[in-house]
């Protein structure tokens, strides 16, 4: 396929995962006035969501839009132009091999996931090119709650891809009136900024659940994307992709918000609650974030503090005692 036939009106759409955001991308693409398939592993889920027009689980209170096509074949929503691969992380590997023989041939990949697999480092579009060689990754990210989105909210992300030229094609084939969407060539910058906030958040949460303060709340997000920035750089990220949507403009989001699943697992910590049984992505990235900063040799003592709560290595009290102990230095 080639890029100019992926603004065709005829162009196809189809989304792995029917999760909430599986499930609010479904709808915007139906917005353009596309056909979209929408693939869930479990067939009670895909009646559920054929006969109530209703993801109740992951997405309560939203209509399903008539074009979306809820299926339990994955050849039905790999056969497409644009596929949408909205699962966790951590998954994205083994959903990525399964696809790859009803993938066509040239067809757009966008990782929709943030994240970093854990046993390998690799970030989401690595996975994608090294599972479906015959596809085309790209990466869909930034300051986005499926709830905002699925509501018609005004929301803007970032479509990466190595071709600025694809990416900008991307973008115009989803846009909406609501659901704006710039476009970028820098894949990883907008990937490290996606996996690397979640992390963050949990360590804003923390902070939120000890009540140590929004003076406190404000230093953490500062220095959380002094950490991000320096990753980032590493990876020869540019810095307006760093400042923008995908990294600053989503730190923002989910560190400052009790919608953020990653916030909310972190105040449920700081504050003593039982953990809340949803997917936040922080927890399994932590670990992978931190390898790749110690390969880089970048300096990550907020992640770092994240990672030995999790782990048990650390109590909150703790890892906030090890924070407020470092050196003065230079602010950089
Ligand atoms: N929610 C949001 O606001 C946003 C989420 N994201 C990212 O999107 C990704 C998905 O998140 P989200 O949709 O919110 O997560 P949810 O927890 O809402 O849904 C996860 C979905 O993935 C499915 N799933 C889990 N494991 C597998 C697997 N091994 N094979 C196939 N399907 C699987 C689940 O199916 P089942 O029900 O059968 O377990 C479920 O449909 C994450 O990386 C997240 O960071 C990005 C931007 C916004
Ligand atoms: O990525 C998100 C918003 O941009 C969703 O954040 P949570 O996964 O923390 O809910």
């Amino acid at each position: 396929m080639t890029v100019k036939n992926v603004l065709d009106s005829a162009t196809t759409v189809g989304v792995i995962g029917a999760g909430a955001w599986g499930t609010a991308l479904a709808n915007v693409a139906a917005r353009t006035g596309r056909s979209v398939a929408l693939w869930a592993r479990r067939a009670e889920q895909v009646a559920e969501l054929t006969n109530l027009r209703e993801n109740r689980r992951y997405l309560a209170d939203i209509r399903l839009a008539d074009t979306v096509a809820p299926t339990a074949d994955l050849a039905r929503a790999a056969d497409n132009d644009l596929v949408l691969l909205v699962v966790p992380a951590q998954s994205l590997r083994s959903v990525a091999a399964e696809l790859r023989v009803h993938v066509r041939g040239g067809a757009t990949l966008i990782s929709c996931a943030k994240g970093i697999e854990r046993d390998t480092l690799m970030l989401p579009t690595q996975v994608l090119a090294e599972e479906i060689p015959e596809g085309r990754p790209a990466v869909l990210s930034g300051p986005s709650f499926a709830s905002d989105v699925a509501s018609g909210l005004p929301t803007a992300v970032t479509v990466a891809a190595s071709s600025l030229e694809h990416a900008r094609c991307i973008g115009a084939a989803l846009a909406s009136a609501t659901f704006r969407i710039y476009h970028s060539d820098d894949v990883a910058g907008v990937e490290i900024g996606g996996a690397a906030k979640n992390v963050m958040a949990i360590a804003a949460g923390i902070a939120a659940g000890r009540g140590l303060g929004a003076s406190a709340g404000a230093a953490l997000v500062a220095r959380s994307f002094a950490e991000l920035r320096r990753l980032g750089k590493a990876f020869g990220a540019r810095p307006e992709t760093l400042m923008g949507l995908s990294g600053l403009g989503d730190l923002i989001l989910t560190a400052g918000s009790p919608q953020s699943r990653n916030f909310a697992l972190g105040h449920a910590i700081g504050s003593g609650l039982p953990l809340p049984d949803v997917l936040a992505e922080g927890a399994f990235t932590a670990r992978g974030l931190l390898a790749l900063a110690a390969q880089h040799n970048v300096d990550m003592p907020i992640a770092s503090a994240v990672e030995a709560v999790l782990s048990g290595r650390a109590s909150p009290d703790h890892a906030v005692e090890l924070l407020l102990d470092r050196p003065l230095r230079a602010e950089n």
